[in-house]
């Protein structure tokens, strides 16, 4: 069939796609803060009553309870499963997307509101999970809202999982998905998520690994309160200090990572890997203006990005019970937990990379001959993925890029992470694609997070194409 009368029904509609975005950002549904659930299950609800109301047969599964660090537990937010045709005769695809959103406030240095979509004068659709990943997942939705005004049938089945704790460790998706992969998902034929971005700002991508994830808590107490720094500074081991000596002795200020073993597991570099990095999109000036400055550690393009796809990482990203506002508060935090989270690359194991972290931690904080206590846990892990991108679910992608932007894709590998997409390709055995929608300047987790409007809307037209391709693909090809 002709895409041809999709694409003129997209771009007349472009006001309705960006609306439904509008009411989707305006749902605060972070997952990682426990006051926010409540939105994060109502972002759940406007899901099911967009789908509903489009004729899609919709089913919400409850995944259990949340163990918070605190002790209490917190009910997940539901997993929204949903079909959208039911013929024999089609490929089934299953698609995946996140309703959650990382957290924003406007005092962070957001120009607008966060939970206000607003688009600027260059065509930016600025909020809080624009393009992380509220976009994309809405982008299949005005798909099947295309094809229903428009009297056409899509041409496959459409199965949809959309999950509301990916920002936050997926808690419990894992389960469903090994639960149902004989039973919902029995007739998938491939899977496609769209939850990352292009290389740069103009050419398109295909994306075929990730990086994996550990996220660790290190906790640090000593005095029964926090402490007068006059009166007791100089007297007692202060917590604070103690986690600065441990936490210094990480990472390197040229990004090494310092726990000794960490790099053993890390797949060497082949030949034949080194040279899929030649002739990709990508250049020193997107990277400067994605990251707003030049303090980039390395000179070359190839070197950024094979230290964002296949070394691994550490950052550290803050630390809780740490007095952090305006102001001279002369205080002594009793105690105090440092975050941070190592990225991992084929073939690292999260089990051996919380071993190496808790032995050169404790190792580190005995040097320190304090009294205070000290207790390491990883909070989250998943693995890094990797797919073969020759795969016929690929190939139809690949001409559904070239149709709506008449360039070939860039293969990529990507340095963020979803753990699903293993958990999806292991449990039901079919090829996994990421097909992004976004740019890599969209800012995502950061302020001002944005989601270009030509790219929403090209990313609905191509979304669209993408399963008409898959449709077109030839059992020979298979
Ligand atoms: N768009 C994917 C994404 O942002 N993934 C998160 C997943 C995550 C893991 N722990 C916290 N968030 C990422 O940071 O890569
Ligand atoms: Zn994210
Ligand atoms: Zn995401």
């Amino acid at each position: 069939m002709s895409v041809a009368k999709f694409f003129d029904y997209v771009e007349a509609h472009q006001s309705d796609f960006i609306d439904r975005l509008r009411k989707a950002v305006e749902i605060p549904s972070v997952s990682s803060e426990a006051a926010r659930r409540p939105d994060v299950v109502r972002m759940s609800e406007f899901l099911v009553s967009e789908l509903e109301t489009l004729g899609a047969s919709v089913e919400t599964r409850d995944v259990g309870m949340q163990k918070m660090h605190d002790g209490t537990t917190l009910k997940l937010p539901p997993v929204v499963l949903a079909t959208y045709g039911n013929d024999p005769a089609k490929k089934t695809v299953l698609v995946y997307g996140h309703y959650d959103v990382q957290p924003a406030l406007k005092e962070d240095g957001w120009n607008t509101d966060p939970f206000t979509l607003v688009e600027d004068e260059e065509g930016r659709l600025l909020g809080r999970g624009s393009t992380d990943d509220k976009g994309p997942i809405l982008g299949w939705i005005n798909v099947i809202e295309a094809h229903k005004s428009l009297g056409l049938e899509l041409p496959v089945n459409l199965k949809m999982c959309f999950e509301g704790m990916e920002e936050s460790g997926s808690e419990g998706l894992d389960d469903l998905i090994l639960l149902e992969a004989k039973k919902y998902f029995a007739d998938v034929d491939v899977v496609c998520i769209s939850d990352n971005y292009w290389l740069g700002t103009t050419k398109p991508c295909l994306t075929y690994g990730l990086r994996g994830v550990s996220y660790f808590h290190l906790s640090i107490k000593g005095p029964g309160r926090d402490l007068h720094s006059g009166v007791f500074g100089g007297t007692v081991h202060e917590p604070m200090t103690d986690l600065f000596a441990v936490m210094s002795n990480l990472v390197a200020p040229n990004g090494k990572i310092l726990i000794p073993g960490i790099y053993d597991q890390v797949a060497p570099l082949t030949e034949e890997e080194e040279r899929t990095y030649d002739n990709l999109a990508f250049q020193m000036d997107e990277l400067h203006s994605a990251v707003g400055s030049k303090v980039n550690i390395f000179d070359s393009e190839r070197d950024i990005l094979q230290h964002r796809w296949r070394y691994p990482s550490l950052s550290i990203h803050g630390v809780e019970g740490a007095f952090y506002n305006a102001g001279d508060k002369t205080v002594v935090p009793a105690k105090v937990i440092g975050k941070f989270s190592i990225r991992s690359v084929p073939d690292m194991e999260p089990e051996k990379i919380t071993e190496l972290v808790k032995k050169h931690i404790e190792s580190e904080f005995a040097k320190l001959n304090s009294k205070n206590v000290l207790n390491i846990e990883c909070s989250h892990a998943g693995k890094p993925w990797f797919a073969t991108p020759n795969h016929w679910n690929y190939v139809a992608a690949a001409k559904a890029v070239e149709k709506v932007f008449n360039v070939k894709p860039d293969m990529t590998r990507e340095g963020g992470s979803i753990p699903v997409t293993l958990s999806f390709q292991d449990a039901l055995n079919k090829n996994v694609l990421l097909l992004p929608m976004g740019r890599g300047d969209d800012g995502a987790h950061s302020i001002n997070e944005k989601l270009d409007r030509s790219n929403y809307i090209q990313g609905i037209k191509l979304l669209g194409t993408y399963l008409h391709e898959i449709a077109e693909i030839k059992a020979e090809e298979q």
